[in-house]
Formats: C-alpha cells, structure tokens, sequence
C-alpha cells in the first residue's frame, strides 16, 4: 500500500494561491476590527460635546472604509478559498476514477457500486467542504480575535477588565475537546450508513424489473427503507450530540456579555473607564463570540471530513492485484500457441481451487471448445488467461511466453473476449459495437454486425446504427444484446478469440448461422468457444470437458461421442432428446 495525501498534496500544489487568500481575508478582519474603536471614539467625541459636522462626516466615512475594505477584501479571500475548493472535488474526483479502473476485479467483487459512488460523492464533497470552510472561518476568526483583543490594548481598556469579560469564551476550547472524538466517531457512522444506502439504492434500481415481475416491491421497499432508518438513527444521534456543543458555544458568549455590561457599567459609572471604552468593549466582546463558534464549526467539519479523507487516502493506496512485471514486454500473439501447464487455481477467498492441473494446447490458427457444467471452471480459466486473476507463474503461456511476462496492454488487447452478458452503455449501437476504437469505420461495425447476426434488426431501428441504447441496452431483447456484444468482439480481429458462451440467447438456428461466419471468419485464428450447447463446439479442433476444475474428456466431437461420459451423455439430451439413467447420474 503506497501512503497517500490527497489534501496535502493538492494544497502544497496550491500553497501561493492559499497564502494569498489568507492573507486577503486577514486583512480584512484587521480592518474589520477598527469600527468598534471607531464607534468609541465617536461616543466619547460626542459625549464630550466635541462632536462637529466635519467629525461626523469623517467618522462616517471611516466607518464607510471599513465595510468597503472587509467586504471587498474579504470577499476576494473567500472567493479563492471557494474556487480552491471546487477544484480540488473536481481534481479527487478525476483522480479517484482514474484509480478505480487500476482496481482489479477481486476489488469489485468486495465493494459494490453504491460504495464507490459514495467516495465519489459524499466523502469528497464533505472534504471540499472542510477546507473551504476552514480556511476561510479559521482565518477569520484567529485574526479578528487576535486584532480585537490588540484593539482593545490600543484603546485603554484596562487588561484585567478584558480578561474578566472574555473569561467564559475560553472554555471553548475545553468543549472543543470534549465533544470532538464524539461528534467525529457519530459522523463516521452517518458516512458508512449513507454509502450503506447508496449501495442499496444500487442494487435496488439495477434489479427493479426482477423486483416488479415478482410482485415483491413491498420487500423491496422495507429493506430499503430500513439502510433509511438507519441513517436517521444515526444522523440523529449526530444531530443530537452538535446540537449541544452549537448550543453551548452561544450561551458562552451571552454569558460574556452578561459579565461586560455588569461589570463594565459598573466601572462607566465610576468613571474607571470612559463611555466609549464601554461601548467598544462591548462590541468587540460581541464581535469575538462569532468567531469563537465559528472555530467550533470548523472542528466540527473537520472532525467529520477526517473520516472522509482517510477513506480516499486509504482507496488511493490500495493498488491493484494484478501488477505489471519490470521487464514486461509487449509481444505480437500471432501464430501464438496457448499453452498451459499444470495449472491449479484458487479464489484469494477460497480454500477449494477452482482449477485443478489443467493441461491444454492450443495450437496457432486453431479452435478449442471448452464444455461443462456450471461451475465447472470454465469462465475462471479465461479469466487467468486475460490476467483478471494472476496464474501461478510459468503455467501459461502464449507464443512461449509467460503470461505474466507481457505488457497487461499486448495481452488484452489482442485477445477478443466475449462474456455471456456484455454489458452496453447507454450511448449508439455504433459506439457500443466500435467500443475498442470508437474510430472504426462504418463499414467495419456493419461487417461485424452481420456476422453476428444482428445488421437485420439494427437497420430495422428508426436510427439504425445510431440507434441510442438505455442503460444497459434496455431497448434490446436478451438475443440482440448478446449479438451486439459478440460484434464488438468481433470487430477486433484479433489473433485470439474467445467466446464465453456468447450465443446462448439465440434460437439454434441463428446459432447455427453465427457459428459458421465464425469459423469461416476465423480461419487461421485461434478461437476459444465456451458453451453448454455442443452445437455451438462440436466443430472445433479439440474439445475439452470440464468438471469440478479438472479436464475429465477431450477430442474431438466424434472422438468424444465414442467414448461414455459427459459428453455423449450431454449430446443425448441436446441432440437426440434421449437419455438414460445411467446418463443423468453422470450430470
Ligand atoms: N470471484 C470469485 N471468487 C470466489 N469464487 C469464485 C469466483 N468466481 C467464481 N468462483 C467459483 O469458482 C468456481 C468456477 O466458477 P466459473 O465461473 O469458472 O464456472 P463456469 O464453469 O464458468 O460456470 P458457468 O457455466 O455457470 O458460467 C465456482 O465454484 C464459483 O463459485
């Protein structure tokens, strides 16, 4: 895990422009803090009966200055703090995806969509947040506390008396420390508790049409309603506990001015202090609270963003389990031979392997059929052989090559994978058929959507190949979806195919069709096709049956229909529609 500081660094990349608006906003608080001083010389002025035409136009247009030089600079500050902050969601958001598509499918398999939408947005926009926020009030109030307090020295006020009255503010900090850990451990369960929802909400809407077509939305809509309930349990928890540290911060400061009038007045009236001391102590007393619970609101967003940062950082320092080698080369895979040796496999989480000593090889320009029954291992070989799960080292090759050895760039990009259930993207069926190079002539995506069988229904769209898809492609039946993912698999030309059982939504008839532009197509290519149904692998030069992780049969189709086994028993059902006994106890 590489330790990463996502805030650090982007503030460090920024420090000039930061500086600057600190420096904006200080100003302006110094000078903010002139107009209760202001006030008191104009009290003592007029109190004194020395208050004259040319004064009062004077004092106003100082007072005038005042809020003209805290607003416009003041401003100034807060509007760079600001733009800082948008550019940092949007920089941690960029970056966040970018290092999302390094996390490799073991990642995914434990996190789901909602929790990485979660980081994107909630944890983000609430570090954004702190730092607008804390730049900008923490500034704020240290100068204008510091600023006030100088003021007052300037102005006479005695210090004793000073102390005295700021005495209650002091103890925020003493409630700062007490209420921290708390607010901070509640707000982490609102966090996780949100993306709890998120995750729920997810799933919910990706399974609607499953949920409708069984009639249990009521279900649905209790276990969603209870990841809810759970974030109002625990929002209120939060709200509860910030409440009373916002609450006590105020009575504080009431509890100061309180202390200034009585003893204040006190000493006015005994002359200890002029009238315009009085008044300007008062306001600065004043001035002093709202930067006080300012600073309690700044603890209070930094406490609960620090959950949020830590998460990013933690996110971005996890890499991904597949790592390219040092010396990894990008090789050409054409007329390469697949080989594998002695390959046993198991899941990262799973003690029984998924694969056990498989023994294959493919030569150049040839078709392997891969058969067996669900969960057999099929789709987990293919997935070793694209690096989506590393292979023990030396146990495939490709061209001679360890597989560990090439670029992960020259292996994936010249092996054409078609999974079951391509998923397509809400954009045109061109884009989606061209999605490898979204470039590709017209021509090509035409050529590929015919030898996948689907150019007829395509061109019978109102916009043909521009034709935009919903979210996964909810315009499409099962058959059309499957068809329009074996052309974006075919469009590739690459010197390796592989079909994970790509044409089980199709009538056999269309099946029978593919299967044979296929093999036309793929003539001196070296194909894979993984099925259920012998028809779509009988042709192939060797078939392989799989069970339980291990290579029980291989020949050829009518090798295998000689031999008693899986295969014939299978090719009964399929094929001839008999079986006996003894065949079901085989499956
Ligand atoms: N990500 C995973 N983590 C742990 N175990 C897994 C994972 N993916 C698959 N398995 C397990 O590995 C075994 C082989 O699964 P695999 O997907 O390779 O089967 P398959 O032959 O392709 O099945 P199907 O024909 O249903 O697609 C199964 O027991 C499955 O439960």
């Amino acid at each position: 895990m590489r330790s990463q500081r996502v805030l650090r660094d982007y503030v460090q990349s920024k420090w000039m422009l930061y500086l600057l608006a600190v420096l904006f906003i200080a100003a302006a608080n110094v000078i903010n803090s002139f107009y209760p001083r202001l006030l008191g010389q104009f009290t003592d002025q007029l109190q004194g009966g020395h208050m004259t035409r040319p004064l009062i136009i004077e004092y106003s247009l100082s007072l005038l200055a005042v809020g003209v030089g805290f607003g416009v600079l003041g401003g100034s500050g807060q509007f760079i703090v600001m733009r800082l902050g948008r550019l940092f969601e949007f920089h941690t958001r960029k970056r966040l995806f970018a290092h999302f598509t390094t996390l490799s499918e073991r990642f995914y398999s434990k996190n789901g969509v909602g929790k990485m939408l979660s980081y994107v947005m909630n944890d983000v926009t609430s570090v954004r947040e702190s730092i607008s926020q804390g730049i900008n009030q923490t500034t704020n109030a240290i100068i204008l506390i510091f600023s006030a307090l100088a003021m007052m020295l300037l102005s006479h006020i005695p210090l004793y008396l000073i102390v005295v009255c700021i005495l209650p503010l002091l103890f925020i900090p003493w409630l700062v420390t007490r209420f921290g850990p708390v607010i901070r451990k509640r707000s982490l369960t609102v966090q996780e508790s949100l993306s709890k929802m998120t995750e729920s909400a997810e799933e919910q809407f990706g399974g609607i049409r499953v949920t409708k077509k069984f009639a249990v939305e009521p279900i649905m809509i209790g276990r969603f309603g209870a990841t809810v309930d759970r974030i109002r349990d625990n929002q209120l928890k939060l709200v509860r506990v910030s409440s009373l540290f916002q609450a006590l911060i105020p009575f504080l400061g009431a509890l100061s001015l309180v202390i200034t009038i009585v003893y204040g007045g006190y000493l006015t009236i005994h002359n200890r202090i002029s009238l315009g001391n009085f008044v300007a102590l008062s306001l600065y007393v004043r001035m002093m609270v709202n930067p006080l619970q300012q600073i309690g609101n700044v603890i209070n967003t930094m406490q609960r963003s620090r959950a949020s940062l830590e998460r990013i950082n933690d996110l971005l320092s996890k890499e991904g389990d597949i790592q390219e080698a040092e010396s990894a080369r990008a090789c050409s895979l054409d007329h390469a031979a697949i080989e594998i040796d002695g390959l046993t496999f198991a899941y990262p989480d799973s003690e029984r392997p998924a694969l056990n000593d498989i023994r294959l090889r493919v030569e150049p320009g040839k078709t392997l059929g891969i058969l067996g029954k669900t969960g057999s291992g099929k789709t987990t070989l293919i997935k070793l052989m694209l690096r989506v799960y590393d292979p023990p080292a030396g146990t495939i090759r490709i061209g001679g090559e360890d597989i560990r050895e090439l670029t992960l760039e020259s292996l994936r990009d010249q092996i054409a994978y078609v999974p079951q259930e391509g998923f397509l993207f809400s954009t045109t069926i061109r884009d989606n058929i061209a999605f490898y190079r979204r470039d590709s002539a017209l021509d090509k995506v035409e050529d590929a959507a015919k030898q996948a069988q689907i150019y007829r229904s395509i061109t019978e769209f109102p916009d043909g190949f521009e034709t935009k898809l919903g979210e996964r492609g909810v315009t499409l039946s099962g058959g059309q979806r499957q068809r329009t993912s074996l052309a974006r698999g075919l469009i590739k030309r690459s010197p390796i195919l592989i079909l994970d059982d790509s044409v089980s939504a199709v009538d056999a008839v269309t099946e029978k069709s593919i299967i044979d532009t296929i093999r036309e197509e793929r003539k001196g290519k070296t194909t894979i096709v993984i099925a259920h149904r012998i028809s779509a692998l009988k042709h192939a030069d060797e078939i392989v049956v799989l069970d339980e992780g291990r290579i029980i049969q291989r020949g050829t189709h009518e090798q295998l229909l000689n031999q008693a086994g899986l295969y014939a028993t299978l090719h009964a059902i399929q094929e001839e529609g008999s079986f006996d006994d003894e065949g079901l106890q085989a499956l």
